[in-house]
């Protein structure tokens, strides 16, 4: 399948009921998902699965991820540990947009507990269909790596 169209899903138990629903979503949006967990709401820790998605997205095995917790905080901590990835939390759709318009993100990281459902399959689905916008914002980008 074109790469465009794999994308990695994973977070905690905080974002497990949200997981399943924005799958089935992109699922129907004609996207191959792959879940990186977890698979149970029962209490997990988010770098257990924030680190398998984000070293596939690195590897460049998936067009980007999106991982859910709580605050999202969490899984935006773990996965920007990973040197190729830019993950970024988005509350709204218009943060959602920034995030790729911006800062080129290839992790979306949604705050389950903060956002209602119908908020989240908003800014996954602005976060999909934005573009980076490049120009002064790549030299702001190529600076990040320390
Ligand atoms: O990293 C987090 C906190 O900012 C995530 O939101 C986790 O989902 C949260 O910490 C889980 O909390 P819980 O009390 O163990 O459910």
């Amino acid at each position: 399948m074109d790469l465009s169209k794999k994308i990695a899903i994973g977070g905690d138990h905080a974002g497990f009921e949200y997981k399943a629903e924005l799958i089935k979503v992109l699922t129907a949006e004609g996207y191959e998902v792959k879940d990186f967990g977890p698979y149970s709401n029962a209490s997990c820790d988010y770098a257990d699965f924030a680190h398998p998605l984000a070293s596939a997205v690195e590897n460049q095995e998936f067009r980007c991820g999106i991982l859910l917790c709580g605050s999202a905080n969490g899984v935006a901590m773990t996965a920007n540990k990973h040197q190729k990835i830019r993950a970024g939390l988005a509350w709204n759709v218009e943060v959602a947009s920034l995030v790729r318009l911006h800062n080129d993100a290839n992790v979306l990281c949604i705050p389950a507990r903060f956002v209602t459902l119908e908020e989240a399959i908003e800014i996954m689905n602005v976060f999909l269909e934005t573009d980076f916008e490049g120009g002064r914002h790549q030299l702001r980008i190529d600076k990040m790596p320390c």
